[in-house]
C-alpha cells in the first residue's frame, strides 16, 4: 500500500505538530546509537557471542550471576563513557515547552536524565542500569535508586578496564567470578544485588503501566512519536497503537530503516539518525 500523502514532509509535520496538544513519545536503542551505544539488533545484539536477550533474563542470572553481572557492568561502563546526543536534548527541551508531552523509553542507559529530561514527563519502562535491587524480591525489598560506581566492585573491574581486550573477545575465556565476590544485598545479607532493569519474562512496574494507560485514556493523543525502536518488545511495542484515535492521532516514526507498512492517513515516516532528525522535527 502506498504511504499517505506528505508522509515524509517536514513542513506538513510541523503543521500537525502546531495543532497537536497531547503528544506521546516511545523511544528505543536507536535514540542512543549516535551517542555510541550499540543497539540490540545491531552489533550490540551479541556480547561475547551471548545473545543480549538471553542474558537479560532471571534464568541467566540464576545460572551464572558472574557472567550476567559482567555484561551489565560493561554496559554501565559504556553508558558512563558516552554523552546524551542532540536527540535526547531535543526531547528534553520539547518536554520543557510542552506540559502535555510524555516520553516513554525502553532505554536503560540513563541518557534521558543526563540530558535533563524532566522526570515527571519521562517513564523508564525497563528500569535503569544505574539502579540496584536485591535479587530476593519480593522477600527483600532493598533497592538503591542510583549507583554509578564503576566498577561496582573489585570482581567486576575487568568491565571497567578499556585496555582489557579479553572482555569482548569471545575466544578468550573469562575467569569465572565466585558468587561470594559479587555484590550482596546490604539489608538481607543473603541475596545478590542485581541491576534494576526489567528482564524478559518479568513484569513492568504495575503502577507505572497504570499511570501510562491512564494518561493515554485521559483524552485524545494527537501525536505519537516512535523513535529508534524495532517495536518487537512488549508491552512497549503496543503503546503507539493503544494511543491511536482513528483519524485524529498521527503516528510519527523516526528510524534509520524506512518502513511504510501499516501507515495510516496523517502518519509520518522520517528515515535517518534520530540525533539529527529530532532537533529538526521538534524545533
Ligand atoms: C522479544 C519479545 C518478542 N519478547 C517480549 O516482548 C517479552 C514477552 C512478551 C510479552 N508480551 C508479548 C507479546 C507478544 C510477544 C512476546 C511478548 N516481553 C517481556 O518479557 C516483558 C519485559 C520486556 C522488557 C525486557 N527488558 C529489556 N531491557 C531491559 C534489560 C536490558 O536492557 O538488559 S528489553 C530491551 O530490548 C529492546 C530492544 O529493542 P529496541 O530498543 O527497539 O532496540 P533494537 O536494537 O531492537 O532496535 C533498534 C532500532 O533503532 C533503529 N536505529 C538504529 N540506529 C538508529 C539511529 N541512529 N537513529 C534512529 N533509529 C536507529 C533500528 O533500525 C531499529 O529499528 C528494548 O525494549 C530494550 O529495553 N515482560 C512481560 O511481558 O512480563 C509479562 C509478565 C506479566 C506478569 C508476570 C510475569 C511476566
Amino acid at each position: 500500500m502506498a504511504p499517505p500523502k506528505d508522509y515524509d514532509s517536514i513542513p506538513a509535520f510541523h503543521d500537525k505538530l502546531l495543532r497537536s496538544k497531547r503528544i506521546l513519545a516511545v523511544c528505543g536503542a536507536g535514540l542512543s546509537a549516535a551517542s555510541g551505544l550499540p543497539t540490540f539488533r545491531g552489533a550490540g545484539g551479541l556480547w561475547r557471542n551471548h545473545d543480549a536477550i538471553q542474558l537479560a533474563t532471571p534464568e541467566a542470572f540464576g545460572d551464572d550471576p558472574g557472567l550476567v553481572w559482567l555484561f551489565y557492568a560493561y554496559r554501565r561502563h559504556m553508558a558512563l563513557q558516552v554523552q546524551p546526543n542532540a536527540g535526547h536534548h531535543a526531547l528534553a527541551a520539547f518536554a520543557k515547552r510542552n506540559p502535555d508531552f510524555l516520553c516513554l523509553s525502553q532505554n536503560v542507559d540513563n541518557l534521558h536524565l543526563r540530558a535533563h529530561h524532566p522526570a515527571p514527563q519521562l517513564r523508564l519502562l525497563h528500569g535503569s542500569l544505574f539502579s540496584l535491587k536485591c535479587s530476593r524480591q519480593p522477600q527483600c525489598t532493598w533497592t538503591d535508586p542510583y549507583n554509578d560506581a564503576d566498577p561496582l566492585c573489585p570482581s567486576l573491574a575487568a568491565a571497567a578496564d578499556d585496555n582489557d581486550p579479553t572482555l569482548l573477545d569471545a575466544s578468550k575465556p573469562l575467569a569465572p567470578i565466585p558468587t561470594s565476590a559479587l555484590p550482596h544485598c546490604p539489608e538481607c545479607q543473603t541475596g545478590l544485588q542485581r541491576p534494576g532493569v526489567v528482564w524478559f519474562g518479568e513484569p513492568l512496574d504495575e503502577a507505572m503501566l497504570d499511570d501510562i494507560e491512564a494518561w493515554i485514556a485521559a483524552d485524545v493523543v494527537d501525536m505519537v512519536i516512535v523513535v529508534g525502536t524495532s517495536s518487537v518488545v512488549y508491552p512497549a511495542a503496543g503503546f503507539a497503537e493503544d494511543a491511536r484515535t482513528e483519524g485524529k492521532t498521527s503516528v510519527v516514526t523516526v528510524n534509520m530503516e524506512r518502513s511504510v507498512a501499516g501507515m495510516r492517513e496523517g502518519d509520518f515516516m522520517f528515515t535517518g539518525d534520530a540525533a539529527s532528525l529530532l532537533p529538526e522535527l521538534l524545533k
